[in-house]
């Protein structure tokens, strides 16, 4: 039998394969006649381990979300695939858990409906989902605010919402992009602490795209950086960081680690400053208005 390679494992031994993803968007411009071809992602190939935890960070519009998107079968390649147990993704799907920056809950609901969000689409009965949510609630510290609703919670807490909505319905993989971004700095190491331990109870594969180089480190066995706009793989950094990983930011290890990934993004960010004259007035006139 013939079986496809990415990197070391076979398509049917990862858990997601990408591979060599192009993602082009149409931009069509005031006193444009035609749409032009903007390239967001290019040749870009990665695969994830089960039960790995892998950060992506890279400069800003070099297509993280946008891959992202891809496997949370969002939305769809212009062209190659990606595979999830050895199956073409074509569409979301409950073994997709995602998280978001702007914790995306639903403001009508408690925390405790929030977190049965995904056990209601799955038909679970009443009893169940009430006894799945609990469990969820107290993992990620919100015993007894289980009646509140989101405006009555902080960021920190409305994140730990986010999160148990998304382990609640028990997916595979958990997409998370830059979940954390929006708390205060010492919330967010705590977050990331709870994440690191719920991953290692649970044993989810995790994809989780960052800004930050000292979150990425922290977090991740592997540490995929990619390259400025039109965005590709341009290495992956193994964190050979003990676990668990406590009080592990003020080694010098991880001071070494956290070096090398900055290098790396330091490089990407100088060589686009360079390339920016030929091509930069439809990349920047695009990522200013996908800021808005
Ligand atoms: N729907 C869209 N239409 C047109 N261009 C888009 C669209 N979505 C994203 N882009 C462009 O694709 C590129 C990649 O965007 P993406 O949001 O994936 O980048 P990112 O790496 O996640 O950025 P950041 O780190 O700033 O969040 C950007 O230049 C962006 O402007």
């Amino acid at each position: 039998m013939s079986v496809s390679q990415t990197g070391p494992l076979a398509i049917t031994d990862a858990k997601i394969v990408a591979r060599n993803i192009r993602r082009v968007f149409q931009i069509k411009r005031n006193g444009d006649d035609k749409p032009t071809e903007f390239e967001a992602i290019k040749q870009l190939d990665l695969t994830v381990k089960p039960g790995e935890f892998l950060a992506i960070v890279g400069p800003s519009g070099c297509g993280k979300s946008t891959f992202l998107d891809m496997i949370a079968g969002l939305a769809r390649p212009s062209s190659g695939e990606i595979f999830m147990d050895g199956k073409k993704i074509t569409g979301p799907a409950l073994d997709r858990g995602i998280v978001l920056q702007g914790y995306a809950l639903f403001p009508w609901r408690t925390v405790r409906k929030n977190v049965e969000f995904g056990l209601e689409i799955k038909k679970v009965p009443s009893k169940e989902r009430k006894e799945i949510s609990q469990r969820y609630i107290e993992l990620v510290g919100l015993k007894n605010f289980e009646d509140r609703y989101p405006h009555e919670l902080s960021g920190g807490m409305k994140q730990r919402v986010a999160i148990a909505r998304a382990l609640a319905y028990d997916p595979e993989v958990l997409l998370m992009d830059e979940p954390f971004a929006a708390v205060d700095a010492q919330t967010r190491e705590t977050l990331q602490e709870e994440l690191l331990r719920i991953w290692e109870k649970t044993k989810k594969t995790i994809v989780f795209v960052t800004h930050g180089i000292d979150e990425a480190v922290f977090l991740a066995d592997r540490v995929a950086v990619m390259t400025a706009h039109p965005g590709t793989i341009k290495e992956i950094v193994t964190i050979n960081l003990p676990r668990p990983r406590d009080g592990i930011r003020s080694s010098a290890e991880f001071g070494w680690i956290r070096h090398k990934v900055w290098e790396l993004l330091q490089n990407e960010q100088s060589q686009e400053k360079k390339a920016k004259p030929a091509d930069s007035s439809i990349a920047e006139s695009i990522s200013s208005s996908a800021a808005l």
